[in-house]
């Protein structure tokens, strides 16, 4: 007798709470995402898509609920824990250190990989200067991905926006990251920069096999760039599915698609 088995999910989320005193955030949210996936979160502000983020990679506990991470179940992870189970994420704000170079920022998302001591980098030791050189190369193979090595030397805060925003998924990108989260990249771009971003996200996912959750308010790129969407509204989730099935379900139209934000078909990328 031959059973079929659906693949484990790397990520899978049931019964989050999450609350901040009187403010409920979350409430009682769980979905799953399948490795190799784009998972779009999708909602009007304040729905709490950023504080999802931020419960996935253990910067907010939950009250309630728990997270299997690549068969793994946790109540508590910091995002420290979260960086060496293989979570990197980018954060709505920029958050790049803006006076150093972008290779030099790329390469503080190389920290987790560095196998030598503080002693021997201190000593400049042969182990301490072969780690340099293997995360050197690493950095380098990210710069070439995204199409940033002409900048490599440049302060990464005199650089146009749009190319700080690859900058910051260069550096999460360089973690070599199972789970890659990334809260809004495309926020603020024109249409050309959001479409480059676009192609460099399904790059990431197809080329590297690197799962994605992203939060995105472009409806038209969600659409274009994503194998699954999680709607929220209110803290709760009101649609989870394929994008055709998202698009057409009326309580999502309702909420969130017809009225605040971008139609569908307006912006994004071409389907794959
Ligand atoms: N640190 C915090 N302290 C108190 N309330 C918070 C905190 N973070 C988020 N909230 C509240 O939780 C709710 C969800 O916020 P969240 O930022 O997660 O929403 P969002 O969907 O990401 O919104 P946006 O699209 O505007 O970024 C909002 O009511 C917000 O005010």
């Amino acid at each position: 007798m031959s059973q079929s088995h659906a693949p484990a999910p790397l990520l899978e989320l049931s019964g989050i709470t999450l609350s901040f005193q009187a403010v409920k955030a979350i409430s009682d949210i769980g979905f799953a995402v399948q490795p190799g996936e784009i998972c779009a979160l999708i909602g009007p502000n304040g729905a709490g898509k950023s504080s999802l983020l931020n419960v996935i990679n253990g910067v907010y506990q939950p009250q309630q609920g728990s997270i299997r991470f690549d068969g793994v179940v946790r109540q508590r992870m910091n995002p420290h824990d979260a960086a060496r189970r293989g979570i990197a994420r980018t954060f709505q704000n920029i958050a790049l250190f803006k006076g150093m170079s972008v290779l030099d920022n790329i390469l503080t998302g190389r920290r987790l990989h560095r196998r030598s001591t503080w002693l021997e980098q201190a000593l400049r030791l042969p182990r301490a200067r072969h780690d340099d050189d293997v995360q050197r190369e690493q950095a380098e193979r990210v710069l070439a991905f995204l199409r940033i090595q002409p900048w490599r030397h440049t302060p990464v805060g005199t650089l146009p926006y749009g190319l700080q925003k690859r900058v910051e998924l260069g550096r999460a990108l360089a973690a070599q990251p199972r789970l890659l989260l990334l809260d809004e990249p495309m926020a603020g771009m024109n249409a050309q920069e959001k479409q480059e971003m676009s192609l460099f996200i399904r790059d990431i996912n197809r080329e590297l096999g690197t799962t994605v959750v992203l939060i995105e308010h472009d409806i038209g790129v969600v659409l274009g760039l994503s194998h699954h969407v999680v709607v929220l509204d209110y803290g709760r989730k009101i649609g989870d599915g394929s994008p055709e099935a998202v698009r057409n379900d009326p309580q999502v139209l309702r909420a969130y698609l017809g009225t605040r934000h971008t139609a569908p078909h307006r912006q994004g990328v071409p389907p794959g």
